[in-house]
């Protein structure tokens, strides 16, 4: 059944959500008394369909329905889940939840986006508090996976544990804090590099550009991987942590920051940072300059999916999750109807698939087909644990044909038939469509190999005896246009 949530403030946070939840299959109901409020959601949707639903490589379901409301009793009724991210004041942040409590479902979380206060400041004299948590998302929401997750002994351990199911349903990541604390603890951190850079750009010893290329030629990049801790250790090396503190530990009694001092804010502070930011960037409008930072945050998710590891391993175990619900086997028990061409794939194409003729790009059509034979391979058996056990298959030759145009954010998907299964051979035959459009073919044939000996050896009995099934079953089909082609001379 489709699920409901309900965001009250559709700013640049609650329109982040908003399309969170949207694109994750929720219907969401929106409050927000500015009359521009739709025409503000509507663009950061527009964003977050252009990003978000080639970020994993499996299929969103389909989209859920967007409503607008013109109180908060008509946005909340009926709801799984309310995020309320209206400006960051407490007095209207409380007004919010008084008005609430009257009309929330009693089984809805009630999350709040805010950066810096604490649960028990929300959940202060509300009859509903055991349903308020602080549910902290980084912008843009649509694309950042953490969630700072932050409750008191007023919340049940039903409410956290919806709340963090509920996170992990639309592809985000809980980070449960220990204790309240103001600002939680990511914006801690930042605060301290903004504090730090604050004061750099105010002693006139580097620009906000230059502060900004120090992050993204240096630590910035490798945060995004390892983050603080694992990156230092490293940095200690063979002795690890213990090396890097005894080296480093005596900086932190000298003068190596001002951050027990706040700059003062002032009018001239103001036209400094903000002076230098549009000499920086004042170029690139808000907008492109989104689309800039999606392209990029979607390109270096993707890159650390390959490794399996940070933001792209989160991702890969949403993906994992949604296989079944996308109509996508792991195994032959799974396959709905073993005499037809099987589904190996059901995506979109990625931001980072295309190329300088806008489309996707040929290197990544042997990419998509290569993850539909992966598939296969594990449908058959040939999973993980197999291949860890010594055996595998290569492939020895492919063709492929470029038939139509696809683009970033269209929908594709491959079906495979096996056209021989064995021994050492397999046969493979990939078709990609768009809906009923044929893409692309790709003709595959691989070797069944010993991992020890790097040579070509046969297969288990079970994975020949399932891969032999398929082609049988397959046998009786037409065979594809097509099959066994070379390249020829243009007609
Ligand atoms: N902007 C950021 O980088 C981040 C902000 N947050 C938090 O998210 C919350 C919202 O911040 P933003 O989206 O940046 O602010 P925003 O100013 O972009 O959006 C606030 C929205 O709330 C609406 N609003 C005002 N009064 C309302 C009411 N009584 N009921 C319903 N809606 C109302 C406004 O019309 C506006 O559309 C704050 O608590 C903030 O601390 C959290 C993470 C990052
Ligand atoms: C500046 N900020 C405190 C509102 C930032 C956040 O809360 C999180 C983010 O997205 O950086």
């Amino acid at each position: 059944m489709t699920k409901t949530a309900a965001v009250l403030g559709g700013g640049v946070i609650g329109g982040g959500w908003a399309a969170r939840f949207l694109l994750n299959g929720w219907d969401v109901r929106v409050f927000d008394p500015d009359p521009e409020a739709e025409r503000k959601i509507s663009d950061v949707l527009a964003n977050a369909r252009r990003s978000l639903p080639g970020l994993g490589n499996v299929a969103l379901p389909p989209e859920g329905a967007l409503t607008f409301h013109a109180t908060i009793e008509a946005a909340v009724q009926g709801v799984d889940w309310v995020q309320e991210s209206v400006p960051e004041r407490l007095d209207l942040k409380q007004k919010v939840y008084g008005e609430l409590q009257a009309h929330v479902p009693p089984g809805a979380v009630i999350g709040s986006s805010t950066s810096g206060y604490k649960p028990s400041q929300l959940q202060d004299g509300f009859t509903n508090a055991a349903q308020i948590v602080v549910a902290h998302p980084f912008n843009p929401v649509y694309l950042m996976p953490l969630v700072e997750v932050v409750t008191t002994d007023v919340n049940t351990p039903e409410v956290i544990a919806k709340a963090k199911e509920i996170i992990s349903a639309i592809g985000m990541y809980s980070l449960h804090l220990k204790k309240e604390i103001d600002a939680h603890v990511a914006d801690r951190l930042l605060e301290a590099v903004w504090r730090e850079a604050l004061w750099l750009v105010k002693d006139g010893i580097a620009t906000t550009e230059e502060l900004d290329n120090a992050i993204r030629y240096g630590f910035g990049i490798r945060w995004a991987q390892m983050g603080l801790f694992e990156t230092y250790r490293i940095a200690g090396g063979e002795a690890g942590m213990k090396h890097f503190l005894a080296q480093f530990g005596p900086c932190l009694s000298w003068p190596w920051t001002k951050l027990m001092d706040v700059p003062e804010y002032n009018d001239a502070l103001v036209d400094l940072i903000a002076g230098q930011s549009d000499a920086q960037s004042g170029q690139h409008s808000i907008r492109e300059l989104e689309r800039i930072r999606d392209d990029n945050l979607v390109g270096m998710m993707r890159a650390l999916g390959a490794n399996d590891w940070g933001a792209g391993a989160l991702q890969n175990a949403h993906d994992a999750a949604r296989m079944s619900e996308a109509g996508l086997a792991r195994s032959l028990d799974e396959v709905a109807d073993i005499s037809q061409p099987i589904l190996t794939q059901s995506r979109v194409v990625p931001l980072d698939w295309t190329d300088y003729n806008g489309h996707m790009t040929e290197s990544r059509y042997l990419d998509a087909f290569a993850q539909s034979t992966d598939r296969l391979m594990e449908i058959i058996g040939c999973d993980a644990e197999y291949i860890a056990s010594g055996g595998s298959y290569f492939t020895a030759e492919t063709h492929i044909r470029h038939i139509d145009e696809v683009h970033a954010g269209d929908p594709i998907q491959v079906k495979t038939r096996v056209i021989m299964g064995a021994g050492k051979k397999m046969h493979l035959w990939h078709e990609m469509y768009e809906g009923e459009r044929l893409l692309a073919t790709a003709e595959h044939m691989l070797l069944h190999v010993d991992l020890k000996t790097r040579r070509s050896a046969p297969p288990a009995a079970q994975i020949e005896a399932n891969l032999t099934r398929i082609a049988e079953a397959h046998a009786a089909l037409p065979a594809p246009e097509g099959l066994g082609r070379a390249i020829g001379a243009p007609r």
